[in-house]
């Protein structure tokens, strides 16, 4: 299968139980993420059980996630997927979860946009140049055209070291201000836990997918974006309960990704809109069964 279609098939599986999760009937069980602070070491172990039982997944990912020194050369973010069989509670799979982890929240964020970006949107901007930034740059690419992709580092060698990479032409900005003005799209990606998007910066009418920031108080949004935004989430019990923007906002979460795809809330895409992604169990276990099931085809 080519890259193209092993994401839309990703897409299609994510806004299927994205809309079946804001349904909340009982075939699909996903407590709040459970976090276990390693405050000596500045990081986090969440753990992310779900269970799917239409379609008999059981899955759980552990992944370990950390606040590191600018030039540290360990990863922030590090995850391991666990795949059952649900009739035995046999463990049928141990899988790798760096991968699974930065193209499911890609592709999530490309569904947010997909509903709620600019019809005519024409510049991308990518706040942040690590592993989530290459994903949602590969994603969004893939998904929609741009004329313009902008990338925004603190770090200036890591942004070049970005735009060299990428596999067209991105615009390094020397500062965030200069970087989301006149975006279209603004995806935040970054390890900051104070705001660093400001909504005096944003254009109206502009969608911010905002990645980062998935603890309680961190932040990457200030007080006027999130207030002035239409705000949509994730999973309004996951935002409730972790995402510093939301709650130290006081925002008011408008809908969740799902109700927009299942059709029980509307999509505002007129508006200046903020979808705030935490990363849900559901969203790995649907990711880890296409990669399974493909490797038991080839085997
Ligand atoms: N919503 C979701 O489902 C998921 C969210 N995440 C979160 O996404 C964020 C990015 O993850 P990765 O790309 O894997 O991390 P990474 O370490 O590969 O990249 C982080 C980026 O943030 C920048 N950064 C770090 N501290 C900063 C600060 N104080 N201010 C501005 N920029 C700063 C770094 O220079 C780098 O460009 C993290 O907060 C992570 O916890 C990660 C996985 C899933
Ligand atoms: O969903 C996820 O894997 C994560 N969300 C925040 C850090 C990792």
């Amino acid at each position: 299968m080519s890259r193209s279609r092993e994401e839309s098939a990703l897409i299609s599986r994510l806004e299927a139980v994205m809309g079946e999760f804001s349904q909340r009937g009982a075939g699909l069980v996903q407590p709040v993420r459970s976090v276990v602070p390693l405050q000596k070491h500045g990081g986090f172990l969440g753990l992310m059980p779900a269970y799917l039982a239409h379609e008999d997944i059981l899955c759980t990912k552990m992944v370990a996630f950390y606040q590191r020194e600018q030039g540290s050369s360990l990863p922030t973010t590090q995850a391991t997927v666990l795949l059952f069989d649900p009739v035995s509670g046999v463990v049928s799979a141990v899988m790798d979860g760096e991968v699974i982890t930065a193209r499911r929240t890609a592709a999530v964020s490309a569904i947010s946009a997909k509903l709620l970006m600019p019809r005519h949107a024409e510049i991308l901007c990518l706040l942040g140049s690590g592993h989530q930034a290459v994903s949602h740059y590969e994603v969004f690419t893939q998904a929609f055209t741009f004329k313009e992709v902008r990338v925004w580092s603190r770090s200036k060698e890591r942004a070049e070291e970005f735009a060299r990479a990428a596999g067209g032409p991105v615009t390094v900005c020397p500062s965030v201000k200069e970087a989301v003005e006149g975006a279209d799209v603004i995806v935040t990606a970054t390890n900051a836990s104070e705001p660093l998007l400001f909504g005096k910066w944003v254009k109206s009418g502009a969608h911010v997918a905002a990645v980062g920031a998935c603890r309680p108080d961190w932040r990457e949004l200030d007080d006027d974006l999130m207030r002035d935004a239409v705000v949509y989430v994730d999973s309004r019990e996951g935002a409730a309960a972790e995402s510093g923007d939301v709650i130290l906002s006081g925002a008011e979460v408008f809908a969740e990704l799902g109700e927009m795809i299942n059709g029980s809330m509307p999509a505002q895409r007129d508006k200046t809109t903020v979808f705030k992604s935490l990363g849900m169990g559901i969203q790995d276990a649907v990711s880890a069964k296409l990669v399974y099931d493909k490797w038991k085809s080839q085997q």
